[in-house]
């Protein structure tokens, strides 16, 4: 399971000045002219996690290491891109590849700035990305489907069953509706229409970039994104990339929070752009700490210990005997390991048990 998340959106809307300040040490193209963007640009980014200091300062350990999120910057697509228009089906194939999208809205007016369709709408510009998504699905699944039905006449039962889910697919589909409406009922349908491997299937957000001066509040354009987003039970989060793009080059964490109270934000836009998607593909976070280091590892919301020990390193996985372990606000109110056994909150736990979130492990492993 990859983590990482694909910015999409229509030309010049400012994926790839988000980009860029998600990853001030990275390089990737940002000029006022569409598809500039070429090739998929990827890039790390630290996870903020207030926890993490907590911890460290409770183990008082030397160094802190966050734990990461991929972020791939993808260029503009435009209307007639499942046509391959603009490039279209290189720049879908880079979306097919990502594990969640981040749709990136224009909610910013600046006529110096050219936008494709002539005018700022963010709703329109959703349905013009989405409809391409939808159709670029649509047209794969047209394709594959009759060859897949012939196969599956001679008896092949996953292959019917991948059949139906195609079926249920192209029928929401051509409803216009993106192929998450098929709402898998359980785990076995949610692999199989993961196994389609449409644009349609991956976890949505959105985020409307604004300009300078509504960083904090929104503004109306942003507002109806917000109420589209919350009728589809998706998150929305307001940034102002420009705004974003200048604090993350300062060279002092005094001097961004400074800039982020002048425009009334408790914490940058990337950070809710971040912890947004950290949510959105459902993934969670456990720690080792010590004195050397106090560290942040992310697995799937769901896995079982002996996998999460094999994020470590897979020596940790195929030895794994158990977990100590001490759940977060444990560890915070008896003040580390020591405190947390006195109490009797450390536990020993096996093969079968589902980190959770915040958990603070030490793996016990053998040859
Ligand atoms: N919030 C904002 N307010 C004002 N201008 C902005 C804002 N965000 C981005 N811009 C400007 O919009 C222009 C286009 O931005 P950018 O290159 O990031 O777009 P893009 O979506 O990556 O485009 P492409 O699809 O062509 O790669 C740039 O000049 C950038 O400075
Ligand atoms: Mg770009």
């Amino acid at each position: 399971m990859g983590f990482e998340c694909g910015i999409v959106g229509l030309p010049n809307v400012g994926k790839s000045t988000l980009f860029n300040a998600l990853l001030s040490t990275m390089q990737a193209e940002a000029a006022n002219y569409p598809f500039c963007t070429i090739e998929p640009n990827v890039g790390r980014v630290a996870v903020p996690d207030e926890r993490l200091a907590k911890l460290a300062k409770i183990a008082n350990s030397a160094k802190l290491i966050p734990t990461q999120l991929e972020f791939v910057d993808i260029a503009g697509l435009v209307r007639g891109a499942s046509k391959g228009e603009g490039k279209g089906n290189e720049f879908l194939s880079h979306i097919r590849t990502v594990n969640a999208i981040i749709y990136v809205l224009r909610c910013f007016e600046d006529a110096d700035i050219v936008h494709v369709e002539g005018s700022i709408d963010p709703l329109r510009d959703a349905e013009v990305i989405e409809t391409e998504l939808m159709l670029a699905d649509l047209d794969s699944l047209e394709k594959r489907i009759s060859s897949a039905q012939k196969k599956a006449k001679s008896g092949d039962k996953a292959l019917a069953e991948q059949v139906g889910m195609m079926e249920r697919a192209i029928k929401v589909l051509q409803d216009g509706k993106p192929a998450t409406a098929v709402n898998p009922k359980d785990k076995a349908e949610r692999k199989l229409l993961d196994s389609l491997q449409l644009l349609t299937s991956k976890p949505v957000m959105y985020v409307c970039n604004v300009e300078e001066q509504h960083a904090a509040t929104g503004n109306a354009l942003s507002a109806k994104v917000a109420e589209m987003a919350a009728a589809r039970g998706a998150s929305c989060v307001v940034v102002s990339a420009k705004i974003e793009a200048e604090i993350s080059v300062l060279p002092s964490e005094e001097e961004k929070k400074e800039f982020l109270g002048g425009l009334g934000l408790e914490e940058t836009g990337l950070a809710k752009v971040i912890k947004a998607g950290y949510k959105l593909l459902d993934l969670v976070t456990y720690f080792t700490v010590g004195p050397k280091e106090a560290r942040a590892w992310t697995i799937a919301n769901g896995t079982l210990a002996p996998a999460a020990a094999g994020v470590i390193h897979t020596d940790f996985e195929a030895g794994f005997i158990r977990a100590e372990t001490v759940g977060y606000d444990d560890y915070i109110q008896y003040e580390g390991e020591a405190g947390a056994k006195k109490a009797g909150r450390f536990r020993l736990e096996g093969k079968e048990y589902v980190v959770q979130d915040g958990d603070v492990l030490h793996f016990r492993f053998g040859p």
